[in-house]
């Protein structure tokens, strides 16, 4: 059995009487993909910001590469967080920053000692990565929305964390770019070796990038297996209006 590189075990989370998470498990073992399906409210957000340690829990436990999340000082807590990469919705680029610019930043701001030609082998090496080498001068507002992803994808590869995150990668992307977006994330998994977790509505990408699905409804994780364990004969009328909202059937 593979490593565990993410475990939660009986995770509780309410905010008053709203129970937003009732008591869910879930491992990430290294080298897989998880996808995280469940509908706007569902907790998904909830379940990834304990994971980071930017909530804490009301019983169970976050275990994320052999830390017990909940019990990091800060410090131990930053550096943690330092393995673990996110991919924001919006790429999260700094828009007044050329593409170099964004990149250099979290190498400045995170690892010490790089030489100045250091940098720049690394900042080549991510976008060689991500395919767009060609855009290194460029401003952020000159690339496509799918440009930008990518190149927030690189930026988050840059500190080589071990998991990488991606909240709504294809969102609000055309089916094309989608496509390229999931091939993508594969590509970094098979040559970063990460280990990720994909928060999606686009069933397209849950099958194309995950092993694993975990479907968050109702404060709990009510499917998890493969797409075809989860989709093909789904009972859960939820779980169902899921897939059939997504590829138009009834
Ligand atoms: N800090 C907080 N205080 C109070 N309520 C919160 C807090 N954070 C989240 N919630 C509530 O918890 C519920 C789950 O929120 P969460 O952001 O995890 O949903 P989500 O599944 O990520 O949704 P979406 O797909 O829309 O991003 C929501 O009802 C939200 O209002």
């Amino acid at each position: 059995m593979k490593e565990k590189v993410v475990e939660a075990i009986g995770l509780k989370k309410s905010f008053g009487d709203l129970h937003v998470l009732k008591g869910v498990d879930l491992d990430l073992h290294r080298g897989e993909t998880v996808v995280i399906l469940g509908k706007s409210g569902a907790g998904k957000s909830v379940f990834i910001k304990i994971m980071v340690g930017l909530l804490n829990q009301d019983a169970g436990v976050m275990r994320v590469l052999g830390e017990d999340v909940a019990g990091l000082k800060t410090k131990a807590l930053n550096a943690l967080r330092l393995k673990i990469g996110f991919s924001f919705q919006n790429s999260a680029l700094y828009d007044s920053m050329t593409v170099r610019e964004n990149l250099e930043f979290p190498l400045v701001r995170n690892v010490k000692n790089l030489t100045r030609k250091e940098k720049q082998i690394k900042i080549e090496e991510m976008l060689e990565s991500v395919g767009l080498p060609h855009t290194i001068d460029q401003m952020p507002s000159e690339l496509s929305g799918g440009q930008k992803k990518r190149i927030g994808v690189a930026r988050t590869l840059i500190l080589n964390p071990e998991i990488m995150l991606y909240d709504e990668p294809t969102a609000g992307l055309d089916p094309i770019t989608c496509m390229e977006i999931n091939n993508l994330i594969n590509e970094v998994q098979e040559r970063f070796h990460t280990s990720s977790i994909v928060i999606t509505h686009d069933l397209t990408c849950a099958k194309v990038t995950g092993d694993r699905m975990a479907v968050l409804l109702d404060g709990q994780f009510r499917s998890k297996g493969t797409f075809s364990e989860v989709f093909a004969h789904a009972e859960d009328q939820q779980v169902k209006s899921f897939y059939d909202y997504n590829f138009i059937e009834s």
